[in-house]
């Protein structure tokens, strides 16, 4: 091929180069490629599409990836905006690949009502965070995870504070910063990522496993290459996923962190089983965690050391929420330093009525209203998702008003907006840091309006029997670490810098992870008596 090169406007190469003999056939093929791509992706949404009110997208024929990309970069605003329009009404966002469709909270006592067979979580769960490209799709075989915190985890968490504390005054022996005068600047995400991390490992795992630094590292890595990966994967067609696995580096970097897991926990399972054989009860392990527990339950199916490892790192994932969590409520207390005195004041009082924070149990922690309080509008404030109650439906459904669901809607509630209704929060532009303080002081309110508590309209861990089996735990977790973090420490801006924004992908929120606080120990008679 002879390229004209006299003149200026001729390429000598690419898909639409002008030859002297004609045009390129590129010219024509590009074009016409995109514009099949374009009416498959709108012949595809509209065929699947349900029948109720479309967010999201500006007119029926933008493309899907356009209102993919919308709901990436504003899910909160099309949430809001759906919600306001439809109220009572059901709605529906579109993403490559899927209908959401958005339920009205009239439905949250049908929906936690309908049986897992009928309208699944755990589909809607492996769906939603790509579980079969994210290696998350191990829940749809096995709920050992579940059973295992719902039956040991929680009724067991008072004896599990004292492990906590004991790896927190670890971390900060050895961790932690001990200049007194001069402020360090410290990256509050990172920071807390460790210590939720040891905390947790410290639980998940025991003694001495749980300083092991390849966990450590497993424990944060996966977590954040799944996000990494279905943040990427939501852009493209379920058919791409596959090939898209090789070249993401996210994808081969998860499996790499899961690998890891199995290669340490593997022979640690089988060793713990030899020792349990032999009757010998190492003094580390005689403090029971969720690996013991795991092998203990589980039934002859579930045995399998590889699976209890793929467990562990699933269950590294769902307490991740925890430290998003602390870091946000550090963050709104930057924002909002005149809550810091009366938290302080708090849990110097329930020293003063318990004794030293080592010998806190459930109860002490339990008194701290205010704390609690402040967590959960900071959670109010920033969710770590917009949508929860996830459900694949997998028949169709009529639920009890004459509504039918179809066979394999994928259906979830829109969380901030129903909570930020003021119907539900009064005022809710208002940040109140003791609001659910002065509800609980209400007759018969003592015990409502807690972090940890769900409620028909308060979705954050979900509602009924599929609600977060974590949450429990995750409060205390929060609680344990921030107590000792504000009594030790003060926190503050960098000069000239406001509380650092969050960063937000999909109905995901995070606190900004590269943003820079200053920190330093407090003196000796102010830090808390441990
Ligand atoms: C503040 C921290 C946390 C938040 C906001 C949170 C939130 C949630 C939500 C919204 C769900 C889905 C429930 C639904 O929508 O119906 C869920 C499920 C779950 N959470 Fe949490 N969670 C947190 C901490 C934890 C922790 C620390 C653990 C583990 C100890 C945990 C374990 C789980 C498990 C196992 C599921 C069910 C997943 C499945 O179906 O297998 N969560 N969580």
């Amino acid at each position: 091929m002879v390229t004209n090169t006299t003149e200026p406007w001729a390429l000598s190469c690419g898909p639409y180069s002008i030859t002297k003999d004609g045009l390129n056939p590129w010219f024509f093929t590009a074009p016409a490629v995109l514009l099949s791509f374009y009416c498959l992706s709108f012949a595809w949404s509209s065929i699947f599409s349900y029948n109720f009110p479309v967010f999201g997208v500006k007119s029926l024929w933008e493309p899907i990836i356009v209102s993919n990309l919308r709901f990436f970069r504003s899910a909160e605003t099309v949430l809001h905006e759906g919600y306001l329009a439809c109220r009572d009404g059901i709605f529906q966002f579109r993403r490559v690949g899927t209908t959401m469709l958005v339920l009205p909270p009239k439905y949250v006592d049908d929906i936690r009502r309908l049986p897992n067979h009928i309208a699944s979580p755990t589909v809607a769960h492996v769906h939603n965070l790509m579980g079969s490209s994210t290696n998350m799709d191990i829940i749809l075989h096995n709920d050992l995870h579940f059973r295992t915190i719902q039956r040991k985890l929680t009724p067991n968490l008072n004896i599990l504070i004292q492990p906590m504390q004991d790896e927190l005054n670890f971390v900060i022996e050895h961790r932690l910063t001990k200049s007194e005068d001069e402020w360090v600047t410290i990256k509050p995400y990172h920071m807390v990522a460790d210590v939720v991390a040891r905390v947790s490992a410290r639980i998940f795992l025991g003694k001495p496993i749980c300083r092991n630094p390849e966990w450590l590292e497993v424990s944060t890595q996966f977590t954040e290459n799944v996000f990494m990966s279905l943040v990427f994967l939501r852009f493209f067609p379920m058919w791409t996923h596959g090939l898209l696995n090789w070249l993401m580096p996210s994808s081969y970097k998860g499996s790499a962190c899961l690998r890891n897991a199995k290669k340490l926990l593997v022979p640690e399972v089988i060793r713990r089983r030899e020792m349990n054989t032999q009757g010998i009860n190492e003094p580390g392990e005689s403090q029971p965690n969720f690996l013991s527990w795991m092998m203990e339950i589980a039934t002859p199916q579930e045995r399998d050391p590889a699976t209890l490892a793929h467990l562990e790192v699933v269950m590294s994932l769902a307490s991740n929420t925890s430290q998003i969590n602390s870091v946000q409520v550090l963050y709104d207390l930057l924002a909002y330093p005149e809550y810091l005195e009366p938290i302080r004041k708090e849990i110097r009082s329930v020293v003063n009525e318990v004794g030293p924070c080592m010998s806190w149990g459930k109860l002490a922690f339990s008194k701290l209203r205010k704390l609690d309080s402040f967590m959960r509008e900071s959670q109010r404030f920033n969710p770590p998702t917009l949508l929860s109650m996830h459900r694949v439906f997998l028949e169709e459904t009529v639920l009890p008003d004459g509504m039918v669901l179809p066979k394999g809607a994928h259906t979830a509630m829109a969380l901030s907006a129903i909570q930020n209704d003021p119907e539900v929060t009064p005022e809710p532009e208002i940040f109140d840091g003791l609001r659910y303080y002065k509800l609980r002081q209400r007759e018969g309110e003592a015990n409502l309006h807690q972090f940890s508590s769900t409620q028909n309209r308060i979705l954050n861990f979900g509602h009924g029997a599929n609600a977060c089996p974590g949450r429990f735990f995750a409060s205390l977790e929060i609680k344990v670490i921030l107590v000792r973090l504000l009594m030790d420490y003060e926190f503050k801006l960098k000069y000239g810098s406001e509380r650092p924004e969050n960063l937000r992908a999909h109905e995901f929120i995070y606190p900004n992870p590269d943003a820079e606080i200053l920190m330093r120990w407090r003196p000796a008679s102010e830090r808390l008596e441990i």
